[in-house]
């Protein structure tokens, strides 16, 4: 292993067979490396090589310096927060290994929900911690395990997932746990953990390699030696078999698609540990002996992987998060708290965590933050001195918003949470400050996207240019810049297009998120990007995504919503909507003024009104007069006391200051600013 950038550097971990090293010279300079490894080979130079050099002595430095006691084994920070519940392995050899060893480790989640819950945590916190040391850290999303399902502790099947389902889970989840990382690689700057060349982390999706794995290798190198006694005495094969609903053969094989996830990533990756919760202690089991099973059966000795106490793989799980009546937080449950800070709002996560009592909130502030103990055991003290002011909850609620939705968002919280309940928090070694701006022409990161789900009629989707979508997706500023960004390849289209059906139909792989360049194509072609023929996933940059389902024409008609550039709700078309209303008695002026000098965007957007620019300003503004006049005249008629020369001047003002407005877009346009 131990190829490109990144991967494995320790010297522990280079694996033997797949290095050949080759002196390309008499005169033995300089020395390239081959690496072969797995189908992938790739030649690497001194250069590159004094790194992984440089890398494997840090490393060795290190295991001196735990050894003697002078820095902390990763591992026994893990039991001393309370991480570790059950292990496979004895506690003592995943030690002195994670001491040794730059092992890899990764935690996997099934995309059967849209997103993370704060359950999900649990396994996350140690893996990020051992990023933060130097280990290769691994977040896996199991594209194709989800297609199956664990059965794991479960009597009746789950509902098969739908396609289109799985498609927006996966890709929600996909850009929660990116930007869950972002934040990870915040909070280690601000806890100043050094980012070392070596530092790798990664979110695989295990369709990437079950997609193209043949049967007849997982059969030939798994299926000839695993032996069906053990997988037949687990409990929830038992279990389901005798009170359940029965096994079908997929779901008996579940574990042996995780356990060979992890074979996967352990010949590729070095990933040598495997963290889940405690309900996936049977498959990391399970896992351990796939992976010794596979490595073992290689036929070729040239490939061969060693095993033994440095290279065999090892796991552990961590304990359950439940509510306060003792049930498992999860996507199944009622009482499952969100990260997607549209299901979950970052104040509602905050103050769930404001509201934990006080024997359990030192315990979570072990699990979730990265607050040194110190720091732990300081807030505890002055918690404790006045219990009523809940400086520690605070302090846990501060620091889970900022790792689940970034610093800014942390600041902000905390203080609308002040401003809501009127009083100061507290919160030891925070300075809480007014976040800048973070829409206001800062560019866009996964920290500040905004919703990326929405909906949009078929006759757009299907009938309209996808310069037209792009930009009533919000991804571009108008139709034009819409068609630039697909005629400069600029805008990309989620999926890979062409996959043809057994009836030779084009359909979109549905669990692996990849993109292609959009190009400037008919308005028919649309139709070979839908997934599921009703879902289109568009991004613009690396961040600004937007997953579209469409809907029919009818169902958006009826929900109210406008998109920007819709047929019929320009300037033009609802100032004259508003005088024919208002002409037919439909709206009363005031109405109609009120709609008109509505400022407020977010409100004009809720209730449909005159929000995008219009094509043709000089029309906007005879026919803004002329509605204003008619107001006038109409409510002169009602008897409305204008106080004649202060409202009329303000409606004047108005206008004029409208026309400005008007005109000044107008001539940006025209010089094209
Ligand atoms: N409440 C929790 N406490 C600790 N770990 C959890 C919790 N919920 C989920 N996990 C862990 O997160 C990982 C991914 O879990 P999974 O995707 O199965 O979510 P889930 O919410 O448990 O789903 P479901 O309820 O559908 O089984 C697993 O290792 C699982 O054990
Ligand atoms: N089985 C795990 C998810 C998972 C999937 C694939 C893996 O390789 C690892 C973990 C769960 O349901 O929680």
């Amino acid at each position: 292993m131990a190829f490109g950038p990144g991967t494995l550097l320790s010297r522990g971990s280079v694996c033997r067979r797949c290095l050949l090293t080759m002196k390309s010279m008499a005169g033995g300079s300089p020395i390239y490396t081959y690496v072969q490894q797995r189908g992938k080979k790739s030649w690497y130079g001194p250069k590159y090589q004094a790194k992984i050099d440089q890398a494997a002595a840090e490393w060795d430095e290190r295991a001196e310096k735990i050894k003697k006691g002078e820095i902390q084994n990763t591992w026994d920070m893990f039991v001393e927060r309370g991480f570790v519940k059950d292990t496979a392995g004895s506690h003592g050899a995943i030690r002195e290994l994670m001491r040794q060893k730059r092992i890899g480790a990764y935690t996997g989640i099934d995309p059967t929900a849209s997103s993370l819950h704060i359950g999900h945590l649990l396994p996350l916190m140690p893996i990020f911690w051992m990023y933060m040391h130097g280990y290769p850290a691994y977040t896996l999303i199991g594209g194709a395990t989800a297609k199956i399902g664990d059965p794991t502790d479960r009597l009746v099947s789950r509902t098969p997932i739908k396609r289109i389902d799985l498609t927006m889970n996966l890709t929600k989840i996909h850009y929660q746990l990116k930007a869950m990382w972002m934040n990870v690689e915040e909070q280690a700057r601000r806890r100043n953990f050094e980012k070392k060349w070596s530092s790798r982390r990664a979110v695989v999706n295990n369709s990437t390699w079950w997609n193209s794995l043949p049967m007849i290798e997982v059969l030939k190198r798994l299926g000839d030696s695993m032996r069906m006694g053990p997988l037949l005495s687990r409990d929830t094969v038992k279990n389901k078999m005798s009170k359940g609903d029965g096994m079908s053969f997929a779901e008996f094989t579940y574990p042996l698609m995780q356990g060979w996830d992890w074979w996967h990533m352990y010949s590729a990756n070095g990933i040598q540990m495997q963290i889940g919760g405690s309900d996936q202690y049977g498959n990391i089991v399970t896992g351990i002996d796939v992976v010794k099973i596979v490595r073992d059966n290689e036929p070729d000795p040239q490939h061969k992987m060693p095993g033994g106490p440095m290279d065999d793989p090892v796991g552990f799980t961590v304990p359950l998060l439940t509510d306060s009546a003792g049930v498992k937080f999860g996507k199944s449950a009622d009482n499952a708290i969100w990260l997607d800070k549209f299901k979950t709002s970052e104040f509602d996560l905050y103050g769930y965590f404001v509201r934990r009592s006080d024997d359990e909130v030192e315990k979570l502030l072990k699990l979730f933050t990265f607050l040194p103990l110190e720091n732990i055991d300081e807030a505890m003290r002055i918690h404790n001195q006045n219990p009523a002011e809940r400086v520690a909850q605070h302090l846990l609620a501060f620091e889970v918003v900022a790792l689940a939705h970034g610093m800014n968002a942390a600041n902000r919280t905390a203080l609308n949470h002040q401003q809501m309940y009127g009083k100061e928090i507290t919160i030891p070694g925070v300075t809480l400050k007014l976040p800048k701006s973070e829409t206001d022409g800062t560019p866009l990161t996964l920290a500040n996207a905004p919703q990326i789900d929405m909906q949009l009629p078929e006759s757009l989707i299907l009938g309209k240019s996808i310069g037209r979508i792009l930009y009533a997706a919000g991804l571009a500023s108008s139709t034009t810049e819409g068609h630039r960004l697909a005629s400069q390849q600029a805008a990309y289209v989620g999926g890979m297009p062409g996959h043809k059906r057994f009836d030779d139909q084009k359909v979109m792989e549905h669990s692996l998120l990849t993109f292609t360049p959009i190009r400037l194509w008919y308005a028919q072609e649309t139709r070979n990007y839908l997934i599921d023929g009703k879902m289109l996933i568009l991004r613009k940059g690396k961040h600004n995504i937007r997953m579209i389902e469409m809907v029919s024409d009818e169902e958006w008609k009826a929900s109210g919503k406008t998109y920007p550039g819709e047929p019929g709700t320009g300037a033009l078309r609802q100032l004259r909507d508003q005088l024919k209303a208002l002409r037919a008695g439909r709206m009363t002026p005031e109405e109609v003024r009120a709609n008109l000098k509505d400022d407020n965007e977010d409100e004009k957007a809720r209730r449909g009104l005159i929000k995008f620019p219009d094509s043709n300003p000089i029309a906007v503004r005879k026919l803004t007069k002329q509605l204003m006049g008619e107001i006038w005249e109409q409510e002169k008629e009602l008897g409305v006391d204008h106080e004649e020369d202060y409202f009329k001047a303000d409606d004047e003002q108005w206008a004029a200051e409208e026309i400005e407005r008007l005109d000044d877009e107008k001539s940006e346009e025209k010089h094209g600013w």
